[in-house]
């Protein structure tokens, strides 16, 4: 006989599927996305096929929490010859970045609404993407919550297997802690060199486009973390 499942994990489901990470008390609205640049991760091969979705070889990046997607229409416009993949868990912010990308005409762009850990490992071939960008990530600021970070050292064992040799590791953040700490343990991981040596991390990234996010704490008079690694050939698999 088919085992039920139980009403109380039924409904832990149903409550996953709707967290919005941005608000956790709020639930967020699921909507569907209809776009010609959001694609439905579960429609991809294992890894995907990245040369088809785009049609074209060009060299692939991610971003990781693309929010309304500002950065990386911004990003993605300076580099055509680049394909680039925005990913964020959040609904709405997924939808607005598509809408973004379809107002601006921007080709060389796909969004993905998943958690990103998961969408690396399932979707992204090992050693294939030239950048990775991760900006104003979510702090968890409460000491108890920070192993909720997504950045931190084990994260950044994991990213740079799937960076080719050469690839770029960015993140920025406006939260003075999470800063220092990813600075801090980042000279200590294998195969990165640090191309702001010899600081750790600088407020400014010249050339570097400013999200939604760091404009806003800018506003409020904070200072941005920038930490700009490379994978080297002796990080390679
Ligand atoms: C504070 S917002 C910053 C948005 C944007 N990067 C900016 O700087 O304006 C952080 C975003 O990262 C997303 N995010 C955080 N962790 C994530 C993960 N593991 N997978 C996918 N998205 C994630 C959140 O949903 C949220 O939209």
């Amino acid at each position: 006989m088919a085992r039920k499942a139980l009403p109380g994990f039924r409904a832990f489901v149903v409550w996953y599927a709707h967290f919005n990470p941005e608000e956790p008390t709020r639930m967020q609205r699921m909507i569907e996305i209809s776009s010609p640049f959001f694609l439905n991760p579960d429609e991809l091969s294992t890894p995907a096929d990245w040369a088809t979705v785009f049609g074209n070889a060009n060299p692939l990046a991610l971003e990781i929490g693309c929010g309304i997607g500002d950065f990386i229409a911004k990003t993605a416009n300076d580099n055509p010859g680049i394909n680039y993949i925005a990913i964020d868990f959040y609904n709405k912010g997924c939808d607005k970045t598509c809408r973004r990308l379809e107002r601006l005409a921007i080709p060389n762009v796909r969004v993905v609404r998943d958690e990103a850990r998961k969408f690396v490992v399932d979707r992204i071939p090992r050693e294939s993407l030239c950048a990775v960008h991760i900006n104003c990530p979510d702090p968890w600021p409460k000491k108890r919550h920070r192993k909720r970070r997504l950045v931190n050292r084990e994260f950044a064992s994991f990213i740079r297997d799937y960076l080719a040799p050469g690839g770029d590791f960015f993140f920025a953040t406006d939260f003075d802690d999470y800063g220092i700490d990813v600075a801090e343990f980042m000279p200590g991981v294998e195969g990165y060199v640090n191309m702001l040596a010899p600081d750790r991390y600088r407020h400014e990234l010249e050339g570097y486009h400013l999200s939604k996010y760091m404009m806003k704490f800018m506003a409020e008079g904070k200072r941005i973390y920038f930490v700009h690694y490379r994978k080297s050939a002796e990080g390679a698999l």
